[in-house]
């Protein structure tokens, strides 16, 4: 009888492991390989020479990323084929991805999100850590209404209010350096945007947060007492890996109901890092803060005012931070144009020391064409967002003649546009020239019909989901860099500064320390 019920039970477990495993190999096979046969047809759609099943394009990009390549070469070299091919038919891992890539394609998709394109929501990444928040939300009257509101209370389209907060926070990144030594950049300005984002959020109640610890749980399973601006830091990093995880694709629920290691270890940590970020705005005393009138919100649930918050200060911080260590890599590099971008500065009447914060304001700012030019060039070669957010189609549709069914999945690729040699003169070149109306090279450019246009610049998206915290970030920027330039001297390693190739993008895992000393 027991034998019996043992052999009957074992039956249907291995009858449904064999279900299981044809459906996985369906999966990881046969959906795939229909995927790129289908596509390959099409001239102007850039599929894979070879089908190459299960590791798709990943296993090409991981090993970038661990070389500190992260916009993947052949992203760049993508640009030179942009006038052949409008979409890229390509596997995040064994799933079937379109990837928008000519100007022309993004704009009919820009069409579409009146009728049939929207977000698409996906349980990993980024998106796991704000499953509430308005950002991974299709659009509708509700989800608007939350993005205006960020809009409003931080003052997203008129930041110059904020000019002292930002400056106040740099001088404190200086302030806690030693007056000459090596510092580690990109911690140092996950520093600062972290802290311009909290001062606004909940003004002096930073101080709070800069000296009080909190439990974290390493990947080594070792708890650590940790600052909030730390732990986001962490959090961030943690959840942009699981991108490059295969469980994350392979079986989503692992992730989805946070089963195994490293989302459950991840979920933990992120429901703690929610809950105190809740309790240090909540126990604020400035009853005006901005984070106050997000944990009040009356438009939303609770766990989408906290999630809202909380995607405001992940979209923010790192986005800004990793740009602003790219644009000191690039300045380093090329002393000549650091020089040039001094001189401005000077010319403008910005002055060191005390009298940095009198001398800025919104004229003085605008008034610096180089560093415009600067910073824009950076967000073209250093692109720290590759691809958009997830989109899908709600009903079978084309672009640029290609069929996309409904339901598929497909993301805008912002890097490629940016080294189109039909639209940019010598694009792997960092030549912030090229956005000067003056400049020998615009006019060279212009003559040339080189100049990009609207569409090949996509450092900040496009359409009707496009970044909100565009002015924001350039000033913030435009701040951050005038304030360093001004006052540090700055040196990357000579090895760094040779690597070819290297970013700074999301998804790095580049930490150069970089040799410092106050000027
Ligand atoms: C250099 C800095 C930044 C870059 C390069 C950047 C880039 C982007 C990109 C590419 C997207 C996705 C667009 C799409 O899917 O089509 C995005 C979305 C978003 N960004 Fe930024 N961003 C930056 C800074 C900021 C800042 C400072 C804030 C807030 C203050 C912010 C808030 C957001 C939000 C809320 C979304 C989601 C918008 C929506 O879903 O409607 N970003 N950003």
């Amino acid at each position: 009888m027991i034998l019996n019920l043992i052999y009957t039970i074992g039956k249907y477990l291995g009858l449904f492991g064999l279900a299981y495993f044809i459906y996985v190999l369906y999966c990881v096979l046969v959906v795939p390989y229909l995927f790129w046969r289908k596509y390959r047809k099409y001239p102007n759609v850039k599929t894979q020479e070879n089908f190459a099943p299960v590791i798709g394009d990943i296993v090409n990009e991981v090993t970038l990323v661990k070389q500190g390549k992260v916009h993947y070469e052949y992203r760049k070299d993508l640009g030179k084929e942009l006038e052949k091919y409008d979409i890229r038919a390509k596997l995040d891992w064994w799933n079937p991805c379109f990837m928008i890539l000519s100007n022309r394609a993004l704009e009919e998709v820009i069409q579409l999100q009146k009728s049939c394109v929207d977000k698409q929501y996906v349980s990993y990444g980024l998106s796991a850590m704000i499953p509430h928040g308005f950002g991974i939300q299709k659009t509708n009257t509700k989800t608007i209404q939350r993005r205006k509101n960020v809009t409003t209370w931080l003052g997203l389209n008129g930041a110059s209010k904020f000019i002292p907060h930002m400056v106040e926070c740099c001088e404190s990144i200086l302030d806690n350096m030693e007056e000459e030594g090596t510092i580690d950049l990109m911690h140092e300005m996950n520093s600062l945007t972290f802290n311009v984002f909290v001062k606004i959020m909940l003004g002096d109640d930073i101080n709070k947060l800069e000296s009080t610890l909190y439990p974290y749980t390493n990947p080594d399973g070792k708890v650590e007492n940790i600052t909030l601006k730390e732990m986001l830091i962490r959090l961030t990093n943690a959840y942009v890996q699981h991108y490059i995880n295969p469980l994350t694709f392979l079986m989503p629920f692992l992730n989805e109901y946070h089963l195994v290691n490293p989302y459950k270890r991840d979920y933990k940590n992120n429901q703690l890092f929610k809950k105190y970020i809740k309790e240090v705005v909540e126990s604020s005393d400035n009853k005006d803060s901005i984070g106050k009138k997000f944990l009040n919100n009356e438009d939303c649930t609770p766990e989408q005012r906290l999630d809202d918050m909380i995607a405001i200060m992940v979209a923010g911080t790192e986005t800004t931070s990793h740009s602003l260590v790219s644009c000191l890599y690039y300045l380093d590099k090329h002393p000549d144009i650091k020089e040039k971008l001094k001189k401005e500065l000077e010319k403008e009447g910005f002055t060191k020391g005390e009298g940095f914060l009198a001398s800025i304001g919104v004229d003085s700012i605008q008034n610096c064409t180089y560093l415009n030019c600067v910073i824009k060039e950076t967000l073209r070669c250093d692109t720290v967002i590759q691809d958009s957010f997830d989109y899908e189609c709600s009903k079978d549709t084309t672009i640029c003649g290609v069929p996309i069914p409904k339901g598929s999945h497909f993301r805008v690729d912002l890097v490629s546009s940016h080294y189109d040699d039909k639209k940019w003169l010598q694009p792997k070149e960092f030549i912030p020239e090229r956005f000067d109306f003056e400049s020998e090279f615009y006019k060279k450019s212009k003559e040339l019909g080189l100049t990009g246009g609207v569409y090949s610049r996509r450092s900040f998206g496009h359409g009707n989901r496009a970044c909100p915290g565009q002015s924001f970030a350039l000033l913030e920027m435009k701040i951050a860099i005038a304030y360093f330039t001004l006052h540090l001297e700055y040196n990357f390693s000579e090895e760094d500064l040779s690597k070819d190739g290297i970013g700074f993008a999301l998804m790095s895992q580049f930490n150069p320390k970089v040799a410092c000393k106050r000027k």
